[in-house]
């Protein structure tokens, strides 16, 4: 370790001379990690640095240079029976997610329309390619867990292509310098190379795009198909789509192979689908997307009794059985994700969890005693498991039951009810009986919660959306006594905030037990689909801020608050000749002064809610602080541009000038003074 011998490369000689260089006073190459996954069957390095691993190394010299990586475990080097014996316990030390991963399409928990429309997406755009125009690019998405990923790579090693994946970098190759800058006091971390994170990722995309990988010893060149998989987008895209759009706009003109995108769902609201892959850019690129379904419970059940009798047959002594009533308890906790769900059974069948074992054995015990109790039909058994046990194996092990906006609309709207007999439920008085309805098999509460959304916005969408289901005035009338109670409920902003749940309570129980029509189960087929529409009051509102604004300041002689500007001065200077002082106040008074009487007023165009939605609409999301917001959170408009940024769907407000043009103005002078 004394001194460099002379054939020791630069590098060794530098790391041995210099072993406790400061962090930023070295003067050495960047001790930074490769950055880029290397891509199968490739070298995986930078250009520099394979350059310095091909130089010729002595072998005194290799041994005393530090190792670049840890070095694996070598099987090789070990007596065979204990190679064995270590496989076999690390097989057993996998989690059972690994463990049991599916080996083939029939084992996947997936809905099998799902894998074939996948299936045929890869066939065409690999196998058919000439023929295809554009570019080849499919965007995966659903619930976490669903099986997106599990999917794509059974159906990978079957058409036998190769999957080259891009993992976000760790660590990026910084110099210094760039380091330097990054801790400077001034700099605020302002100077993080996230630009460096794109370029790598374009670099990526278009070696990936542009070579195969290298042909291994022994291994056969007959197939060099494969596909691109980006699991993993690069932060810097969800800051700048616009730059991931550049990057699939170069990579779609010149791509040789498809490119997959997998993205999960999520419920909080900024849907990284729609930021990423806007409709126009879906369009544009012609992206194909395929989305999945969270996975069903018939085939989640038989997932994990597979597990469980596999389990059993070999680690008796380890693990605990769970029976089928456990088993679908589990189920039903994980919200349709398969990861999710083997781990659970994993851990609750681990004997040294005595806890768990507690909580299975008292959920079985109580279970049963319940049902036995009742003496209740297995239907009623099933229903029921789905509203008072779903919420507490949510508290255990459980995951988070999130769902869409659209669904949780659906569900309080279609409000599934059973029929109880006579026995079971209390009877009303007789003057009450007309309020008598089958039980409800729904929590709107926990529904309004579980959408996350706040009960003020959940009440709009309700609000917007009941009138279509039902079918008697009277019905309509008690509804919306029940919302114009909730909405008071919220009008105090000081309470607001506790009072929204109250509110949220209120509206959906008082919309569900006014629709008469609902009344019952046996009422309730026959309605199919019917499209919900987000809530007009968004841009009735936005609309209605900008108005006050605009009055406020172009009107501002008058010292009156903006409703009164409206509603009383507007109309009366409409009505007047001569015309005043400048263009921007005839145009305002034109567009809010007068009621359109002679032209169609055509009532806003309603827009559809989807079913991944995440419920406010783009035009309220605001990035910044929301200093300039509403108590609501609501963003006020930041400009008197009064509707030039209504979505293009929206009847515009009535343009000054078109008016100017069509009808003669009459408008006489009015002096404040
Ligand atoms: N029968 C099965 N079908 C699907 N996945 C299974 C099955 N059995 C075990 N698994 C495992 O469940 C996990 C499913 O996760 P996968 O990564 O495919 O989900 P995903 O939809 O891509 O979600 P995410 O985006 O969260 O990764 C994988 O680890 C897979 O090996």
């Amino acid at each position: 370790m004394s001194g460099s011998s002379p054939g020791r490369p630069a590098e060794v000689t530098d790391w041995l001379e210099h072993p406790s260089d400061d962090f930023f006073g070295s003067t050495g190459v960047p001790p930074c990690a490769v950055p880029v996954k290397p891509l199968k069957g490739s070298s995986g390095r930078g250009r520099g640095q394979k350059q310095k691993d091909l130089s010729p190394v002595p072998e005194n010299s290799k041994a005393k240079a530090p190792p670049r990586k840890r070095a694996k475990p070598c099987a090789v080097d070990l007596p065979r029976a204990t190679s064995r014996q270590n496989r076999s316990r690390a097989q057993d030390e996998l989690p059972w997610v690994e463990r049991y991963k599916p080996e083939t399409q029939n084992d996947l928990a997936v809905q099998k329309k799902k894998i074939e429309e996948v299936e045929t997406w890869l066939k065409t755009h690999i196998f058919q390619r000439q023929t295809k125009q554009g570019g080849s690019v499919l965007l995966l998405t659903g619930p976490p867990g669903c099986g997106k990923t599990a999917t794509l790579q059974i159906l990978a090693k079957d058409l036998g292509l190769q999957v080259q994946e891009w993992t976000n970098p760790l660590s990026l190759d910084f110099t210094k310098e760039d380091l330097r800058s990054m801790f400077d006091h001034d700099s605020n971390f302002h100077t993080f190379p996230s630009q460096a994170q794109a370029a790598l990722f374009q670099d990526f995309l278009l070696r990936a795009n542009k070579y195969n990988k290298l042909q291994m010893l022994g291994e056969s060149s007959e197939n060099d198909k494969k596909l691109i998989l980006i699991e993993d987008i690069p932060n810097q895209f969800y800051r700048e789509p616009g730059s991931l759009h550049d990057i699939l706009r170069r990579f779609v003109r010149t791509s040789r192979c498809p490119l997959v995108f997998i993205i999960s769902d999520n419920f909080s609201g900024d849907s990284s689908q729609r930021s990423l892959f806007p409709t126009e850019i879906v369009e544009e690129l012609c992206i194909f997307n395929i989305s999945f379904k969270p996975v069903a419970q018939t085939n989640m059940m038989k997932v994990l009794n597979r597990i469980a009798a596999a389990e059993a047959s070999m680690n008796r002594e380890k693990n605990y059985t769970l029976d089928r009533t456990s088993l679908e308890l589990l189920c039903r906790g994980c919200s349709g994700d398969i990861r999710s769900a083997i781990n659970s059974l994993q851990f609750s069948s681990m004997k040294d969890w005595s806890l768990e074992k507690e909580f299975w054995s008292k959920k079985k015990k109580s279970s049963t005693i319940k049902y036995e109790e009742a003496g209740v039909s297995k239907v009623q058994k099933k229903s029921r498991h789905d509203t008072s046990e779903d919420q507490e194996i949510q508290a255990i092990g459980g995951k988070d039951a999130s769902i869409f906006l659209f669904h949780a609309l659906g569900k309080i709207i279609y409000c599934k009810r059973e029929a109880v007999s006579e026995a079971e439920s209390p009877q009303l008085p007789g003057h009450l009986s007309k309020h008598h309805r089958d039980t409800l098999l729904i929590q709107p509460e926990g529904i309004v919660e579980k959408s996350h959304k706040s009960g003020s916005i959940f009440n709009l969408y309700l609000h917007q959306n009941y009138v279509d289901f039902f079918s008697d005035i009277d019905d309509v009338v008690r509804a919306s006594e029940y919302l114009s109670t909730a909405d008071v409920l919220c009008s105090n902003w000081s309470t607001r905030l506790v009072m929204e749940n109250y509110s949220a309570s209120v509206a959906t129980r008082g919309v569900i037990h006014s629709n008469t029509s609902r009344a019952f189960a046996h009422q309730q087929g026959g309605m199919g689909f019917r499209p919900l529409h987000k809530p007009q009051w968004f841009l009735i509102s936005k609309k209605y801020q900008e108005n006050c604004l605009a009055a406020k300041s172009l009107f501002s002689s008058f010292c009156l608050p903006p409703e009164c500007l409206q509603t009383e001065l507007l109309p009366y200077l409409a009505m007047l000749t001569n015309p005043m002082r400048n263009q921007a106040q005839i145009a305002f008074i034109q567009d809010v002064g007068r009621l359109p009487l002679k032209r169609h007023f055509g009532r806003l165009k309603l827009e559809a809610l989807g079913d991944k939605d995440p419920g406010v609409p783009e035009l309220f999301c605001c990035d910044g602080d929301g200093a300039d917001g509403d108590p609501e959170g609501l963003p006020l408009p930041s400009s008197q541009s009064s509707g030039s940024d209504l979505p293009g769907s929206q009847p515009q407000p009535i343009a000054a000038q078109a008016i100017l043009e069509e009808e003669e103005l009459k408008i006489e002078e009015y002096d404040s003074d």
